[in-house]
């Protein structure tokens, strides 16, 4: 095996057996969900689903927190460290990305996925390797499968990046992409480094540990359904990677995240991106930093679109191979021992 191969597998979020396109299947004006779609959904937990008029993510002001020198900035400050301990989630405007970057990118993005059938299936995840469209962790055939195409790829560092699939993609989606995720990049290292901050971390420490690592790009499709309440369009989860940036291509709502025993509704604000922190970044954080539970449901007559920007540290994703509880274990012991956060980063699987 190439050495090339070597770190693929290294970085591999794992395989996933192929799933069918489901924006296909909705395609065929179906009453009922095919028999591997119904999920079994927790009446008690979606009884107390909460509306977004009870409670809300935080929102916080970019444009004061970067300042850096303003009034406001403490304020934001203080409401960035208490959302991700609080939380895990939180919305960010005047965020200062390219209103017509952001423009070019939803447009390419959503033509992507009107692509005839015949185009997305050169693009098709393999047996051996899930970017591409499919889906993401099904292990066995039994497995529920969510509704949903997701298109996943691996930007950076440049040594894993599929050229392969990324040179089949529409070169205006390749430019586009391109400069988008530049720009998610820079805007998680400057939050990053403001979490760095509050947790009262080295300075360099926190963008030393991300400004050279793993970068990916996943965008969902949920299809309308037509039986939303049997459906998922993802199931719950938290995020294996240290942060997520989340862009919705259109104003459906559906991401759902726990709350003190409850799920709450994310509406996204206008202009506004959601973010949130994964498990690498509560593990650097010894804890301190929640990453949460959040799911994504369907609707009957709209579809939705998010696309997500992750960043990570290759280090840590290895290890998403043991079970993260053992993982916490070690790593637990490793805090109590009074191991600084990069000695607990440095930890192998
Ligand atoms: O549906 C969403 O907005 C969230 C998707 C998500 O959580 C994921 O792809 O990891
Ligand atoms: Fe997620």
């Amino acid at each position: 095996m190439s050495t090339e191969n070597h770190k693929e597998e290294a970085i591999n979020l794992g395989r996933s057996l192929i799933a069918p396109s489901v924006q296909e299947l909705a395609k065929q004006s179906i009453k009922h969900i095919p028999p591997e779609y119904p999920h079994q959904h927790d009446q008690d937990q979606d009884q107390m689903l909460l509306s977004c008029d009870d409670v809300s993510v935080p929102v916080i002001d970019l444009r004061s927190l970067f300042a850096n020198t303003s009034e406001s900035y403490s304020s934001e400050f203080n409401k960035l460290h208490t959302a991700c301990k609080e939380w895990g989630f939180f919305q960010v405007i005047n965020h200062g990305i390219n209103e017509s970057l952001l423009a070019d990118f939803k447009r390419d993005a959503l033509n992507f996925f009107n692509l005839p059938m015949e185009e997305k299936k050169k693009l098709w995840q393999k047996e051996d390797n899930n970017e591409g469209f499919g889906q993401l962790f099904v292990v066995s055939k039994e497995q529920k499968l969510d509704w949903c195409d997701m298109f996943y790829i691996t930007i950076l560092p440049h040594d894993l990046w599929k050229s392969q699939l990324f040179q089949k993609l529409p070169l205006i989606l390749r430019q586009t992409l391109e400069a988008y995720c530049v720009e998610m990049k820079k805007l998680a290292m400057a939050i990053l480094s403001q979490m760095g901050k509050a947790l009262e971390m080295d300075e360099d420490e926190i963008t030393g540990l991300f400004h050279d690592g793993y970068q990916s790009m996943r965008m969902n499709h949920y299809p309308p359904c037509p039986q939303p309440n049997m459906a998922m369009g993802i199931s719950p989860h938290s995020d294996a990677n240290a942060l997520t940036i989340l862009y919705q291509l259109n104003t459906t709502d559906g991401l759902e995240v726990r709350k003190d025993g409850k799920w709450v509704t994310i509406k996204p604000l206008p202009n506004a991106l959601v973010v949130n922190i994964g498990d690498i970044m509560e593990i650097v954080s010894n804890g301190e930093y929640k990453s949460i539970k959040h799911r994504g449901i369907v609707k009957a007559h709209s579809e939705r679109l998010p696309a997500k920007s992750l960043v990570a540290k290759h280090k840590v994703a290895n290890f998403k191979q043991i079970p993260l509880e053992e993982f916490f274990k070690e790593y637990f012991a490793r805090k109590l021992d009074g191991k600084s956060h990069l000695e607990i980063m440095k930890l192998e699987g």
